[in-house]
């Protein structure tokens, strides 16, 4: 009978060396079991071979109370010594095939992987896991290597797609990024995600191990038994009756609760987006600050991070941190990514660092995420052919960033990597004022906001990111701005692109349901 795979959800690495004052190792260890801790791993760098068989032996016996295995750091000796149920080997150990020999052939045997080519060795060795990291920094271990960060992981478990190679990432794990972790590291191309976290020191560094392993087990296990392909919840069907219908309720939603929408922003257009947030009857606040984001998490509704002038990299990546954590929705707009290599590592960083809900941009830009050069940018805008196969585009994007994505132009395509819809309002005076594109990004944070209250708060923690149909929201971010442009360009106070603005702001302000529902052109692509 093949034995059966071991549970990695929560997976204790121990470290005496981490133990808050005064409190005892085996104490903290039968804790952090009864709070829900599925495997562990007796990790001992400084002991002699008698102190590590002694702190095994002892370990093996609390743990086998509760069930759970342990597994015994580099050493196949002390294994065999103690009768733990396998080993955890690093790169500079032991080989498994010599391992395998030496241990009962049931044994479980993981090892270390830091990027792809250990990966492939350890699942063509048959490891039964890998461990992937140091997944964020860490000062329980001193790193050799950067950090692998949420997309490193991601393309380490693409070479385990298909093997029976299971895997846990390890290194700054903790509650507070344990979602944001376990729903960026997949695997871009087979969608394959982490069987479970390794954790040293949220665990024993608590003077409280119990309830901090009950906090990480509570958290992955709702991400283990949700469905993280699906990256919104639908309020309704796909089709453009309901998606309008969805709008104007979030419409509404956004003036009855007057939502805040954080923003950081270019100084070219900041005074647009807060004023197009006003009209909208939502409420900006434009704060950068990295000291201040913890607090404006809590507050926020909905986070725009707008790229435009990237002066404060550390306030958008503290600030999508903090949202991600209390989740809440972002809404990233990579103005001008292609245009400097800069640019294109910063998003790279801020997209390994948090999950965004929305990716909008034009056709440079998205296209520049994308990795093709079939739209290209001139600075911040679109140059370029339309792409041969714009729907293709957003949904590969959406699937692989696992967000929605909106892709704006004459036709804005909207995909949250199942559907795909093309929205064909607007109006060309749009291209003939600066921060058109900007203001989308703020609206549809609006509208983010507002999908997220208008669905009800879950009772138990659903392993999502973020509730609320964000699909509905982006378009409706989108429809609220192109529609409004429509009445703005058919007045007859407009003359040209300097009054155009002043009435884009009025009639996103007298927007109505009746003008939503009658002018939205929504066509279904997929
Ligand atoms: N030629 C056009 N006709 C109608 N609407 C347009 C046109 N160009 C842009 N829009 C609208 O303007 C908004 C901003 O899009 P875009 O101009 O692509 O952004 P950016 O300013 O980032 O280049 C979107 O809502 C889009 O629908
Ligand atoms: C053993 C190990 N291997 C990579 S990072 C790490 C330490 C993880 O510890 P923590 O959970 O405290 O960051």
């Amino acid at each position: 009978m093949p034995k059966p795979p071991v549970d990695l959800a929560l997976y204790l690495v121990t470290g005496r060396g981490l133990l808050p004052p005064g409190k005892d190792y085996y104490e903290s260890l039968e804790e952090s079991l009864q709070g829900g801790v599925t495997l562990v791993q007796v990790r001992e760098k400084k002991a002699d071979t008698a102190e590590f068989l002694e702190v095994a032996v002892r370990t093996v016996g609390i743990c086998n109370k509760y069930n759970v295995p342990v597994l015994i750091n580099d050493r196949i000796d002390i294994c065999l010594a103690s009768g733990a149920a396998g080993v955890h080997l690093g790169q500079t150990d032991m080989p498994i095939s010599i391992a395998r020999q030496l241990l009962p052939k049931d044994a479980i045997i993981g090892i270390s992987a830091g990027n792809v080519d250990e990966a492939r060795v350890a699942r063509d060795a048959g490891a039964d896991y890998v461990g992937i990291g140091a997944l964020w920094w860490t000062e329980s271990k001193q790193l050799v290597k950067d950090v692998l960060g949420v997309r490193g992981v991601g393309a380490i478990l693409d070479v385990l797609a298909g093997s029976p190679t299971r895997s846990v990432a390890i290194g700054g794990i903790k509650s507070t990024n344990l979602l944001r972790s376990m729903h960026g590291a997949v695997g871009p191309d087979s969608s394959r995600t982490l069987d479970g976290v390794a954790v040293i020191s949220e665990i024993v560094g608590s003077t409280t191990p119990k309830a901090a392993a009950a906090n990480l087990k509570k958290l992955i296990t709702a991400f283990l038994g949700s469905s993280p392909s699906i990256i919104t919840i639908a309020s309704g069907p796909r089709t453009p009756e309901a998606l309008v219908s969805g709008v104007v309720k979030l419409f509404q939603t956004i003036r009855e609760e007057t939502p805040i929408i954080h923003q950081i922003t270019n100084n070219v257009t900041i005074n647009s987006l807060a004023n197009i947030t006003i009209a909208l009857r939502a409420s900006p606040i434009m704060a950068t600050t990295p000291a201040e984001m913890e607090d404006l998490a809590k507050i926020g509704g909905a986070l725009l991070v707008n790229f435009g002038t990237i002066t404060d990299k550390a306030g958008m990546l503290a600030a999508g941190h903090h949202y991600n954590r209390n989740k809440k929705p972002i809404v990233f707009d990579p103005v001008g990514v292609g245009a400097t290599a800069y640019r294109k590592a910063a998003a790279k960083e801020i997209l390994n660092t948090w999950q965004a809900t929305v990716i909008k941009g034009n056709g440079g830009e998205i296209g520049s995420l994308y990795g093709s050069s079939e739209v290209a940018s001139r600075g911040v805008d679109s140059v370029g052919q339309a792409f041969s196969d714009p729907a293709k585009v957003v949904r590969e994007l959406a699937r692989r960033e696992r967000c929605v994505v909106v892709m704006t132009g004459k036709h804005d395509y909207v995909s949250d990597g199942e559907h795909v819809l093309r929205l064909s309002n607007g109006h060309e005076l749009l291209e003939n004022i600066t921060g058109a594109g900007c203001m989308a990004g703020s609206c549809v944070a609006a509208f983010c906001a507002a999908a997220r209250l208008a669905q009800p708060e879950p009772k138990d923690e659903d392993g999502r990111l973020v509730r609320g149909d964000m699909l509905v929201a982006a378009i409706g971010g989108i429809l609220a701005l192109s529609i409004a442009s429509e009445f703005a360009a058919a007045r007859t106070d407009v003359h040209g692109s300097g009054t155009f603005l002043p009435a884009l702001i009025d009639e996103v302000y007298n927007l109505t349901p009746e003008k939503l529902l009658s002018k939205a052109k929504i066509e279904v692509l997929q």
